[in-house]
């Protein structure tokens, strides 16, 4: 009989945890917050996250920290006193505003998963999405969907694939589980079959161009 080790193995080295900078008023979603830190550490995943102590951000890396994982806080430096977003655990990478900060959290991971937040939560989750649309990654990105608290963002989702404004396939990107054990392992099986506007070699190749000022009079 085979006996299971206690350490899963993982495809993902890190993954990026977007979430709330409060803690909400359920205590479900608190509770997710550190089964999903937990999570990551049973599956050896370092945790990529915005840096600080403060409401969920706060629990699920604490949870990683504690289970003796490796945490990174990516925060941008006017975010950095203590009195914003309290201390941070494990390894800080200070960068100069969100927009760097969105861009390393998600060159140093491996996927990505959205928890209970507001409209930063929000903002960065759409836009891994939209990224992954384009073709700039094909990284995996889920949605704990705790207490169902995103019922009505996934309503608004079907209404916009109904009224022929995000394509089906697309749909897709979006991977959905109510626990972090189902929703990290749906991740980890993970197929990408949405079609993408450009390849990501293409967008890799316009990175290191960087911005050019087309003449489109010519
Ligand atoms: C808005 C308040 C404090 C802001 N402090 C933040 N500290 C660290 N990271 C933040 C902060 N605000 C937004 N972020 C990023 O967005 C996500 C959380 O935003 P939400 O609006 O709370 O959902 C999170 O993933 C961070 O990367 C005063 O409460």
């Amino acid at each position: 009989m085979e006996i299971e080790s206690e350490m899963k193995v993982s495809k993902f080295k890190r993954i990026c945890v977007f979430c709330g900078s409060s803690q909400g008023k359920k205590t479900s979603y608190q509770d997710a917050a550190i089964e999903l830190g937990k999570e990551l550490v049973s599956r050896n995943i370092d945790l990529v996250y915005g840096g600080g102590s403060i409401g969920l951000m706060g629990l699920v890396s604490q949870a990683v920290h504690d289970g003796g994982g490796h945490v990174i806080g990516v925060i941008p430096k006017t975010l950095m006193p203590r009195e914003l977003t309290g201390e941070t655990v494990g390894e800080v990478k200070a960068v100069a505003d969100m927009h760097q900060r969105k861009a390393e959290m998600a060159k140093h991971s491996d996927a990505f998963i959205a928890l209970p937040g507001g409209y930063g939560t929000l903002e960065e989750l759409l836009e891994v999405i939209t990224w992954a649309q384009l073709g700039i990654h094909d990284k995996p990105v889920g949605l704990l969907n705790v207490d169902g608290y995103y019922n009505s963002l996934l309503s608004f989702i079907d209404k916009a694939v109904e009224e022929g404004f995000i394509s089906p396939s697309a749909r897709h990107i979006l991977v959905l589980a109510p626990t972090a054990k189902v929703l990290v392992q749906k991740l980890e099986e993970y197929v990408p079959c949405h079609e993408r506007v450009a390849s990501k070699v293409s967008w890799e190749m316009e990175q290191q161009l960087g911005y050019t000022d087309y003449d489109i009079s010519r």
